[in-house]
């Protein structure tokens, strides 16, 4: 199977100090990825070395066999790269209907239609009412996005990520600060929408990470310690000892 991503040879400082350090890594088409490793090993450094955000110091970033690194994100997101962000990411005075139309009318291509009513689109209009029961906010879909709980606005944020059609996604701590109840409800949303897509997710939740990954790379100081399956992962003595101690026992 070819690679959606691979970063071949990676590494980032800042000023002096080398925070990603010979990084290479490859998630396969249609995987679902997770990259683990504790506070500050470099994992959003990492995502934003892929979707442009920060270049490389050396080093090349790969989507679909194409070098990215170098690239802007929104040049990024145009070849198919969509990502989230750790903190909510939604206009807060819109409607949901109008964020997720918002990204929907980026993807095709209407960007730039502000004098056009663009309610009359329908192909904007079903692709919106899609994602938006995808999401289970149809109830919710003329709420400013600033007066959903908060679990409503990360799903929405999750809603606006895939909404562009991208087929990688990447997820940056999806169900931080959610309870058991809403964590359950996200992963079952990520399955769904990330479903014959390919995504790379940031997890701090073990469960999530054990239950939805394909395959789990750890990250630890900016350099990739182990990459498998979960059960590969689970049994690593290096990944134990640097990172899931018992928590996996
Ligand atoms: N723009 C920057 N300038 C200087 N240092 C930075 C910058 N961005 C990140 N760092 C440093 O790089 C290291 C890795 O940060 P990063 O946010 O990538 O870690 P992380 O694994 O995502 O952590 P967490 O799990 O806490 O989110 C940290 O020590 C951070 O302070």
């Amino acid at each position: 199977m070819s690679a959606a991503i691979e970063l071949r040879g990676v590494e980032k400082s800042f000023g002096n100090v080398a925070i990603i350090r010979n990084i290479n890594l490859t998630v396969a088409q249609g995987e679902r990825h997770a990259l683990i490793g504790p506070n500050g090993a470099g994992k959003s450094t990492t995502f934003n070395l892929i979707s442009g955000y920060t270049a490389p110091t050396s080093g090349s970033v790969l989507l679909r066999d194409e070098v990215i690194s170098g690239l802007p994100p929104y040049q990024i997101n145009r070849r198919g790269l969509s990502r989230s962000f750790q903190v909510t990411n939604v206009f807060a005075n819109m409607s949901v209907w109008e964020n997720l139309r918002c990204a929907v009318l980026w993807s095709t291509g209407h960007r730039y239609a502000f004098w056009k009513n663009v309610d009359n689109l329908p192909e904007v209009r079903e692709r919106t009412a899609q994602i938006l029961a995808d999401i289970d906010l149809t109830a919710r879909r003329d709420v400013p996005a600033g007066l959903l709980t908060y679990a409503e606005q990360r799903a929405l944020e999750i809603g606006i990520t895939v909404a562009g059609g991208a087929d990688v996604i990447l997820l940056d701590e999806p169900t931080a600060g959610m309870s058991h109840a809403e964590t359950e409800r996200a992963v079952t949303l990520i399955r769904r929408l990330t479903k014959g897509r390919t995504l790379l997710i940031v997890e701090h939740d073990m469960s999530v990470v054990f239950g939805l990954a394909d395959r789990i790379s750890v990250l630890v100081y900016g350099q990739i310690i182990a990459s498998g399956t979960p059960e590969e992962i689970r049994g690593n003595p290096k990944v134990r000892e640097a990172y899931l101690g018992e928590e996996v026992a």
